[in-house]
């Protein structure tokens, strides 16, 4: 069996797959699919939990070491029969039979990865090791979101999936963007080695309801500065670019991506690109235009720009971003302000 790269190159894979739960090909109704969410107490892991719940031949369970992520996200699925939520660390083994595995399970903000190092390096390195055995053991198919942070500070613009990058593998952000590395080499091991069914998203700044109130990352800071009428803190220099996805196309994405029959790595995310200068004229504009705009010190080896080639993500999966950054900043204010209790000023 023979598998295209993103280089459209052939990793040769020695094995072929273990047989895949007979469920899967079921002809009467349990549950067709059992799927395990790995950080789906988390931002993104929760809408996409939301998502998969739509279906109701799926059972979801969800692993989370609530770091960054909460049951709060997941309140509405709790006590459902089709779902279960265990307490688990990702750096711990688990045994559990499932089809799929969404493996989500890292601190995404950099305030967070950086708090404790060596454990997002665990998380990310053996926590990606002891799923990718999971999936061995089980014959499930393993998803990993991996990052356009694999790209450093790049010095190709917009970044292709070809691009290798520029990392510094010794910096304060080497714990989450090396660590990333490591685990997509994993997974491609893996596959060449043991004939696992893999598939690689390289999710670019996503943001959307549920981040948290202090979450660090740079859109949940506007918004709540925005709501709490402080000011709008821009990392010097101000000109570094960012491109943000919305959640919901983050999320069919990577169900796309996890259905679909391509390994990837496939850049997902929005390539609308913006200055952080002008991300905070957008939600001045948008959520409160008297606030003010503050330059503030920037953290160490920040990248300077960012935006995703995607046209693999349109050719190979059929995916496009739907929601453009004014449309999807609103119902994220909309969001913060249930959660703040701060209604939205009445303009006369
Ligand atoms: N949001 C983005 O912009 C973005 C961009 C690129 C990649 N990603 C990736 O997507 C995934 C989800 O990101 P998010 O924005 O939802 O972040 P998040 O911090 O909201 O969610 C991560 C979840 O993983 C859990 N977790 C962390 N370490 C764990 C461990 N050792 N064991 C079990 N659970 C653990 C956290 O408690 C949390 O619920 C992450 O893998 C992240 O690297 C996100
Ligand atoms: O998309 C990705 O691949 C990665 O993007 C983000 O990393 P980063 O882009 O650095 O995210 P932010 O912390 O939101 O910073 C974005 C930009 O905003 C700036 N910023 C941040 C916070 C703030 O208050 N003000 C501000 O100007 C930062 O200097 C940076 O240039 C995420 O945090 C990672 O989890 C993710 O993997």
């Amino acid at each position: 069996m023979a598998n295209e790269n993103a280089n459209g190159n052939q990793h040769t894979v020695t094995r072929s797959p273990p047989p895949p739960s007979p469920l899967r090909f079921s002809k009467f109704f349990q549950s067709n699919m059992r799927i395990l969410v790995t950080g789906g107490a988390g931002f993104i892991g929760s809408h996409l939990v939301d998502k998969l719940m739509e279906n109701e031949k799926n059972e979801v369970i969800v692993v989370d070491n609530y770091f960054t992520g909460s049951k709060d996200n997941l309140k509405k699925w709790i006590g459902h029969p089709r779902f279960e939520l265990i307490r688990h660390d990702v750096t711990e083994t688990l045994l559990v039979e499932v089809d799929r595995i969404y493996h989500l399970a890292c601190p995404a903000s950099p305030i967070f990865y950086k708090y404790n190092p060596v454990k997002t390096i665990k998380t990310n390195v053996i926590g990606t090791l002891n799923m990718l055995g999971l999936a061995k053991r089980v014959g499930a198919r393993i998803l990993l979101t991996s990052t356009s942070e694999v790209y450093g500070d790049p010095l190709e613009h917009p970044q292709k999936e070809e691009y290798w990058g520029n990392v510094n593998p010794i910096g304060v952000r080497s714990c989450y963007d090396e660590g990333k590395r490591v685990a997509e080499t994993l997974m491609f091991d893996y596959h060449r080695q043991h004939g696992i069914e893999i598939r690689i998203a390289r999710i670019f700044n996503t943001y959307g309801p549920r981040m948290n109130i202090d979450d660090g990352r740079v859109v949940s800071n506007f918004i709540a500065q925005a709501i709490r009428d402080e000011p709008l803190t821009v990392q010097a220099p101000g000109t570094q670019t960012r491109s943000f996805c919305y959640v919901s196309d983050m999320v069919d994405g990577l169900i796309r991506l996890m259905e679909g029959e391509h390994t990837g790595p496939i850049n997902i995310g929005n390539p609308g690109e913006f200055t952080m200068m002008e991300l905070a004229e957008n939600v001045k504009e948008l959520i409160n235009p008297e606030v003010s705009v503050k330059i503030v010190e920037n953290t160490p080896d920040d990248p300077r720009q960012r935006k995703p080639n995607i046209t693999k993500a349109k050719e190979l999966l059929g995916w496009e971003p739907k929601i453009t950054l004014r449309e999807g900043l609103p119902f994220m204010e909309e969001d913060f302000r249930q959660r703040l209790g701060v209604p939205k000023k009445q303009i006369n």
